[in-house]
């Protein structure tokens, strides 16, 4: 095993390449930044064009080397193993998770690290109980044929990654990428390079033949996000992240015809009914508001409450809010920073815009006072608006802080249409008690996940993607398999 990671407070982040880690071969770095203190607390080496068609390389000659001709048994075993070690390490992806993000240790504690190992167990399972299907053909001689398929891998997948959740969101696709088979180049977020640097730590752990799993550092345009997106030898690109980037790396995939597969933007909506159990629907919502600051995804940004409820929503929500502490590291009502000073200004930019557009400041709106080892911290103020127009830029722009728009309305066919009037698409929540409504009003909804009465309710089995603008592809159990294999038809006369 090669580990020169150090995780000490000045740590060298480097890239891992079939199976050890190494600097840049252009000798550049760029800083890593605590956002709870906005200190720097590492290097991070960025990979040079050739360091990422080295890990191409590395990718595609494990394909055809030990990792390609291993029984899927076998494979499947190392991938068990992968997430039993990131259980044994946990405490060391954690400490990298709250480094890199600032998080509250009790959301990276019990999100997204055991995610970071479920990913993996949960795609070995699936890979070893997939079917495929088979037909009886009659043929024109009177005979018969069998026709059944199998499924390959597609290669070298490039798996390129966002922040928010950095080990869940990249083992999300690192996973069945390669319980499947595949082997994979990962660009992690500039802002978060550690849990998958880690995780190279864990391959070499557990025996994962060299050039298997890859990390290249660095930016998107120019740098190793676009190196790698427009490689030759990579035969598709997983991402998640903002819409634009994602149009950005379509350009590159269509040079070859590569497949994707995009979870991107969204402007999720929730409706409240006035029959709705208030107090689930504000526990619900306040996380689906302020958890991870407002940096999900599948957070909701639009709430619309049906008029004899508003009053009494807005009331209780701004309670909600204001019971977070951003900055108070240890307490359990710790709100985290944005992930950098550039996002903390887009998202104040946003709470200017609102006051703007006409709203009334209900809560929040500005950055909090904090003293101490954390007052250059990216922290700003939980928010939360009333007196939005639906058609206002702060109510239909991804925000992806800690903020909201209430909006009342009066009758169900006049919410559908308004939570459905968005380019986006990537998720809804509905809360009524009313079960036929909860169905009719569900599916009605065009995204990719209506949650009712809860919010990331999350079943890895299940389908997983953004209708719109919010995405290309499904992922999540069988779903996976579409994506990360290619089926192939084998017709044979009896
Ligand atoms: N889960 C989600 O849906 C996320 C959404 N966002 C949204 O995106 C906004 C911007 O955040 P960013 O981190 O800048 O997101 P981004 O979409 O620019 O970056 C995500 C990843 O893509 C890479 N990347 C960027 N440009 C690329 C290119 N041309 N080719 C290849 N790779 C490229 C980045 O280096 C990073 O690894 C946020 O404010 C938020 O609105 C951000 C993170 C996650
Ligand atoms: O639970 C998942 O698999 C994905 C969650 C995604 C997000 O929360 C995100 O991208 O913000």
């Amino acid at each position: 095993m090669n580990s020169n990671m150090s995780r000490s407070v000045t740590d060298t982040i480097l890239n891992f390449i079939a199976g050890s880690y190494r600097e840049g071969g252009d000798g550049k770095t760029f800083v890593n930044v605590n956002p709870a203190t906005g200190r720097e607390i590492g290097t991070v080496h960025e990979a040079s064009e050739a360091d990422v068609a080295d890990a191409v390389a590395a990718a595609k000659a494990a394909l055809n080397g030990p990792w390609g001709s291993m029984t899927t048994a076998e494979r499947l075993k190392l991938i068990s193993a992968v997430a039993t070690e990131i259980e044994r390490r946990s405490d060391d992806f954690l400490e990298a998770e709250v480094a890199d993000t600032g998080k509250p240790r009790h959301i990276a504690s019990h999100i997204d690290i055991p995610r970071g190992a479920a990913n993996f167990r949960m795609f070995a399972d699936v890979v070893a109980t997939m079917p495929t299907e088979s037909f009886n053909t009659p043929t024109p001689d009177g005979g018969q044929a069998i026709n059944y398929a199998v499924r390959k891998p597609k290669g070298v997948i490039a798996v390129i990654c966002p922040w928010n959740f950095p080990l869940l969101l990249m083992t999300w696709k690192v996973g069945p990428a390669l319980a499947c088979g595949n082997t994979v180049v990962v660009k992690p977020s500039e802002e978060t390079p550690r849990t998958a640097t880690l995780l190279g730590e864990v391959m070499n752990a557990v025996g994962m033949p060299e050039g298997v799993f890859n990390v290249v550092h660095g930016f998107g345009a120019g740098s190793a996000g676009e190196y790698l997106t427009s490689h030759k030898d990579v035969d598709a690109i997983t991402f998640t992240g903002e819409t634009g980037t994602g149009q950005a790396i379509m350009q590159k995939a269509a040079v070859g015809v590569r497949d994707v597969s995009f979870e991107l933007g969204g402007k999720n909506a929730a409706i409240v009914f006035a029959d709705a159990d208030l107090d689930k629907a504000i526990e619900g919502l306040s996380r689906s508001v302020f958890l991870n600051t407002g940096q999900v995804c599948l957070g909701t940004e639009r709430v619309y409450v049906e008029r004899p409820l508003y009053d009494e929503f807005v009331r209780r929500m701004a309670r909600a809010a204001e019971a977070f502490r951003p900055g108070a590291i240890g307490d359990p009502a710790y709100l985290g920073p944005l992930i950098s000073a550039e996002h903390r200004d887009k998202v104040l930019n946003y709470y200017a815009k609102a006051i703007e557009e006409g709203a009334t400041v209900v809560v929040g709106g500005g950055i909090p006072k904090i003293d101490g080892e954390h007052a250059d911290g990216f922290y700003i103020e939980p928010t939360l608006w009333t007196g939005l127009a639906h058609d206002s830029t702060v109510m239909r722009e991804e925000i992806f802080g800690p903020c909201c728009g209430v909006i009342p309305f009066d009758t169900e066919d006049e919410v559908t249409a308004l939570a459905n009037d968005t380019a986006y698409g990537l998720c809804a929540t509905v809360w009524t008690e009313n079960v036929s409504r909860a169905h009719r009003v569900a599916a009605t909804m065009r995204v990719g996940v209506c949650w009712v009465n809860c919010w990331f309710l999350r079943d890895l089995r299940t389908a997983f993607g953004g209708s719109g603008q919010s995405g290309i592809g499904r992922e999540g159990g069988v779903h996976s398999l579409e994506f990360y294999t290619e089926t192939a038809n084998i017709c044979l006369k009896l």
